[in-house]
């Protein structure tokens, strides 16, 4: 039995295009300029979407503002959030054998909604940005509940590539979300699978 830990957006859910309208424009309400193209948004993601922030001259109330109001952006369009092809399944499959959790930096309701409302419940837990902004620290607490079995982490960017890195995962990219191949390759992933399906083959025999 393994811990096996899933980013959200971009990996069970295909989010990228509801994101980016929203998430820039609960940017620009709250005076962060910088998010105008989706390759701006898509670069937040090359570490921690927030430590970018921080370091682009944007202050942690600021981004809870942001995040407040992305919040009400995001519930106006959960109709318009589809999982991924086969992610369900998959899903169910890993977590026949494993412990399963998300750790994403959307917010937590909005996430359990999309989850419930396609019938996920696998998950023990949705740890959200309203909790803690780093990956890195949301990641070991998880770990610290499950001491001395293998720990994954699943995510579709280099950022998270480096973050389950960060906190001693073994990091599996995945190449169906919001990131290239080439660009999830720069964190370095110890596996990269191609489809949900390759994911549950390769999870259900560590
Ligand atoms: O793909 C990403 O890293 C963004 O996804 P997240 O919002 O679930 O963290």
């Amino acid at each position: 039995m393994a811990l096996v830990m899933f980013d959200y957006d971009g990996v069970i859910v295909d989010s990228l295009d509801v994101f980016i309208s929203r998430f820039s424009q609960a940017c620009l309400e709250n005076g962060f300029q910088g998010i105008n193209e989706p390759k701006d948004v898509i670069s937040l993601f090359e570490g921690n979407v927030y430590e970018t922030m921080i370091s682009r001259g944007i202050t942690e109330s600021t981004i809870d503002k942001i995040l407040k109001r992305y919040e009400l952006l995001q519930n106006e369009q959960l109709t318009h959030l589809e999982l991924f092809n086969g992610i369900g399944k998959a899903l169910n499959k890993i977590a026949e054998k494993h412990h399963v959790y998300v750790i994403t930096s959307n917010l937590s309701e909005a996430t359990k909604q999309i989850l419930n409302s396609n019938g996920i419940d696998c998950f023990k837990d949705v740890i959200g940005a309203e909790k803690e902004k780093s990956k890195i620290k949301k990641i070991l607490s998880v770990i610290s509940l499950y001491p001395g079995i293998p720990a994954y982490y699943v995510g579709d960017t280099k950022g998270d590539m480096i973050e389950g890195k960060h906190a001693g995962t073994k990091t599996i990219g995945v190449t169906w979300g919001w990131h290239t191949p080439e660009k999830i390759n720069e964190g370095n992933p110890d596996f990269l699978v191609n489809s949900p399906e390759e994911l549950a083959d390769f999870l259900v025999r560590v």
